[in-house]
């Protein structure tokens, strides 16, 4: 498989050279260059396959310039029951992203019923869906390092999860560094303990002031900057990393096969989206052949994407204009993977998507209502809703009354749309991407009780913390990595 930049000048590439890349030197996202084809009897021929060998299915059809026998140690090594171990009592923890049912709910018109579920993804040592790409990350990371002799500086941004999943799967790794970003003030208490406890000496947070948005400008801005790129081999492990999306493809695959008997079935996915990561994985796997009916893309009150969705107009907001919500991880308004559709989207024309994000960045947007591009939007299956503090409340209550289950406020937010886009007989599932625990505040707002607390994380918020605060300036970010790689 060969990679190409989304900004159109960049071709050619194989999957390691990529990996270590991040960011496209156009300023672009890396995309396949064609969408690998998986028929309804090659999904059907999956069926059986633990999480890992379904992952060396998939990836290996991405990743082709890893020897087999590498690919599938390194799915093995990454997907075990030991890492993810904090299934639901009653879920299966070797499925690794059990589906969890939680019943038949009635259809928008109200003319029959279908089953709703979680696919928990959140199981992985953090408790947020991004452990399922980060770990495979980090152990791919260690293997192109390796083969190359070569170190990696991660610049990082995160808006709670992408940071603490990230140090957890890169403590200790030889040769790697991780430089975090994270917005000052934004994340729950549960979240900051989380990063800013980790003592070891590769791990580095940098809390800025300003949103996660600012953040991953400074670190589109360093990336940009070629020569000191090259210089202090900086490398990215937000899903800007192609890496990082392939991997989230398989979970997709992962919950089709597991809530259907045959591939002639279809599967709606509600995504709780922020960064456009996740959603943009399940597009790919759509893509690929997987009979996705809808993919639902539910945001919180910063709701770029549902009015994009909508109406066409692309809108991205200013920092000030982002609201600092109870659903804090999706706190985003300029969404990197978003790129990355509409470069699909517009018939792969890297040229006018140069053009688009570029008008983006000096106007703030563009418009297609009105279009016929606009139209164009349905056969990709994508529909949207928004969800509000008083959504997520209303229903963290009504799927624990309902359930006996407690979810968290994202994938609060993502049921509350699913429910919006219910079809009769078209299976729902939403899917998990964090564990209640990470924001307990609000569901004991909701529930009048805190959220149960994996053992391994009992006192975390009493452990000292460590972070460096910083302006939110690129030259001052450039020092610090600087003064702590030499
Ligand atoms: C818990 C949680 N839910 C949802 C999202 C949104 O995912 P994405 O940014 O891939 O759209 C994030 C972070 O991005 C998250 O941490
Ligand atoms: N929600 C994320 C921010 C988006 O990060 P990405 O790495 O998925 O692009 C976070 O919690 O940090």
């Amino acid at each position: 498989m060969r990679y190409i930049s989304t900004r159109g000048s960049q071709q050619n590439l194989s999957f390691l050279q990529i990996l270590l890349a991040g960011l496209a030197p156009d300023g672009g996202l890396y995309l396949p260059e064609t969408y690998p084809q998986v028929s309804q009897a090659t999904v059907d021929s999956w069926r059986g396959l633990s999480y890992a060998q379904l992952a060396f299915e998939v990836l290996s059809l991405y990743a082709d310039d890893i020897p087999a026998e590498d690919l599938r140690a390194i799915c093995e090594k990454t997907y075990t029951k030991e890492v993810y171990c904090h299934a639901r009592a009653g879920d299966q923890p070797s499925d690794i992203t059990p589906v969890h049912w939680l019943g038949e709910e009635t259809v928008v018109n109200g003319q029959g019923t279908t089953s709703i579920g979680l696919l928990s993804l959140s199981n992985g040592p953090t408790l947020a869906f991004k452990d399922m790409a980060m770990q495979l990350l980090g152990n791919l990371f260690e293997y192109a390092l390796a083969r190359e002799n070569k170190e990696l500086n991660i610049l990082g941004a995160t808006s709670g999860d992408t940071g603490s999943a990230a140090e957890y799967a890169m403590r200790g790794k030889k040769g790697i560094k991780v430089f975090m970003l994270s917005p000052k003030g934004k994340m729950s208490p549960f979240q900051c303990a989380q990063m800013y406890s980790l003592t070891d000496e590769n791990i580095f947070n940098i809390a800025i002031e300003g949103v996660f948005d600012d953040a991953q400008d400074i670190v589109k801005a360093v990336s940009n900057d070629l020569s000191f790129k090259a210089e202090h081999q900086i490398g990215t492990v937000n899903s800007i990393n192609w890496a990082r999306v392939v991997a989230q493809v398989v979970y997709y695959f992962a919950g089709y096969l597991r809530s259907t008997n045959n591939s002639s079935e279809k599967v709606s996915f509600c995504v709780p989206s922020g960064n456009f990561g996740n959603v943009c994985a399940g597009h790919i796997a759509r893509m690929m052949g997987l009979p996705i009916e809808k993919l639902i893309v539910a945001t919180n009150e910063n709701d770029v994407l549902d009015e994009f969705f909508k109406t066409g107009v692309y809108r991205a907001r200013k920092s000030a204009e982002t609201f600092h919500t109870s659903s804090p991880s999706m706190d985003i308004s300029k969404a990197s993977n978003f790129e990355r559709f509409v470069f699909d989207w517009l018939g792969r024309d890297g040229a006018q998507v140069a053009k688009l994000f570029k008008q983006v960045d000096t106007t703030g947007g563009f418009d297609y209502s009105n279009t016929e591009q606009l139209q164009a939007i349905a056969q990709y299956g994508f529909v949207s809703g928004r969800s509000t503090h008083t959504d997520r409340i209303h229903t963290i209550q009504s799927v624990a009354s309902l359930y006996d289950t407690v979810i968290d406020t994202h994938t609060a937010d993502g049921m509350k749309v699913a429910r919006e886009y219910l079809t009769a007989g078209v299976k729902m599932l939403v899917l998990e991407t964090a564990l209640p625990i990470k924001f307990a505040s609000t569901i004991e707002e909701a529930l009048g009780h805190p959220p149960s607390r994996p053992s391994a994380f009992e006192g975390i918020e009493d452990l000292p913390q460590q972070v460096t605060e910083m302006a939110p300036d690129v030259q001052v970010v450039k020092q610090f990595i600087v003064d702590h790689t030499v």
